[in-house]
């Protein structure tokens, strides 16, 4: 099946060997985000601005591929203190709302950057 990359300005350029998005008929596999402004490249202060950087970035990558957080089945969290699982519990709900994308939440040593948060989606586009 042919494959779509999908890289908008909207959202941060790659900082690795990795595209924004793929898109496999209607399936749409976004990369990972951290909080980095698609502008400045630098990284949100704090684990709030940086989820809610995340969440906007991958809005932008979703978008581009011509869907939304509606379409999202499956959304992967990466947290380096999963004490802040509560704020971003909080955060995600402005973005998604019912029924829920499957989701996992790991915590994890360390991210690029330093960054706090990072996550990944997948879309099914109808
Ligand atoms: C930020 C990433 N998605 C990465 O380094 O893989």
């Amino acid at each position: 099946m042919a494959r779509q990359i999908i890289s908008t300005p909207d959202a941060p350029a790659a900082i690795g060997p990795y595209s924004q998005a793929v898109k496999v008929g209607n399936q749409v596999f976004l990369s990972g985000q951290i909080g980095l402004d698609p502008v400045s490249m630098q990284l949100a202060d704090g684990v709030e601005a940086q989820a809610v950087r995340v969440f906007d970035n991958l809005k932008a990558v979703a978008a581009a591929a011509g869907g939304g957080f509606a379409d999202v089945v499956k959304i992967n969290i990466y947290l380096t203190d999963l004490a802040n699982f509560g704020v971003v519990n909080e955060i995600m709900t402005r973005y998604f709302a019912e029924p829920y994308p499957a989701r996992a939440t790991v915590g994890v040593r360390e991210l690029p950057r330093g960054a706090l948060v990072e996550a990944d989606l997948v879309l099914v586009l109808d």
